[in-house]
């Protein structure tokens, strides 16, 4: 089994990492099923290779906490949202300090199914950020552009606008606590992955942006993923790009043996 290991430096300081982001599945039995198998399935050279993190439910949180901190797992967990607010009257929201206590490490932030379905603008993408950072969690940054965007060739303009607006009010030092997310609308859950150059092209520019905006040593430590209907079989490809540190995983996070195939790859292994 696999336990906690000092995380190496790579790729310029930046390790892969690998998110499971679960969306609305799992109860907290399954979460416990499903971490179990995936951290089993998986060496400690490998975990010890590549950052693993699951994003469970809300509901499924304090289970997985007690069972990686009880058995000292060397995975990561954290939350798909959190509340712009610490606290006060926001029936049904969470907030940073609530899965800070829960000793999440990651929460996502800007989602496009967040974005889309529940109205979340800019502004509001920005305000999670700096909860997250305001509670010590590392916010996973997601932007992405619809097909339309796509076809009409503003993706590059369309994300590094989004980069801009999310990350607004930050500091440089905030900033290399933060993990962006490229994932394009028109790939997520429809199995049209990206090709590698399509994620390269805009995790390279994300990262000459931060550079521009927070200058090259902050651009230089932060991770930048690529998400949208990766699988064991693309994932290599996606990650060769040099910019490309690691994958948000949807649909394939939910099947341990095809995950943790993924975290291999990440980590070196075939
Ligand atoms: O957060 C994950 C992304 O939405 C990708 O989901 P997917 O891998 O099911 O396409």
């Amino acid at each position: 089994m696999a336990r906690r290991q000092p995380a190496p430096a790579r790729r310029e300081g930046r390790r892969p990492l690998i998110a499971g982001n679960w969306k609305m599945h799992m109860t907290h039995l399954e979460a416990i099923g499903l971490v179990q198998k995936l951290v089993f399935s998986l060496t400690e050279e490998e975990l010890d290779a590549a950052e693993v993190v699951v994003l469970p439910p809300f509901t499924a949180l304090r289970s997985v906490q007690t069972l990686v901190n009880g058995d000292q797992l060397a995975i990561g967990y954290g939350a798909q949202d959190l509340s712009a607010h610490d606290s006060g009257a926001y029936t049904g929201e969470v907030s940073g300090a609530m899965l800070a206590a829960l000793a999440c490490g990651f929460v996502v932030v800007g989602h496009s199914e967040r974005r889309s379905l529940h109205g979340e603008d800019d502004a509001v993408v920005a305000a999670k950020t700096q909860a997250a950072l305001r509670h010590g969690l590392t916010p996973i940054v997601c932007v992405g552009e619809g097909l339309e965007v796509r076809q009409a060739g503003g993706h590059v303009a369309h994300c590094t606008a989004q980069l801009d607006a999310s990350l607004a009010g930050l500091s440089a030092e905030d900033v290399t606590r933060v993990v962006l997310a490229y994932e394009p609308v028109w790939a997520i859950g429809t199995g049209e992955v990206a090709t590698p150059e399509d994620a390269q092209e805009v995790c390279g520019a994300l990262r000459s942006r931060l550079a521009e905006r927070f200058g090259p040593d902050t651009a230089a430590v932060v991770r930048i993923l690529y998400g949208g209907s990766v699988k064991a079989a693309s994932t290599a490809g996606i990650l060769a790009g040099p910019d490309v540190d690691g994958a948000l995983v949807g649909g394939a996070s939910l099947d341990a043996d095809e995950f943790a195939k993924i975290c291999r790859s990440a980590a070196g292994g075939s």
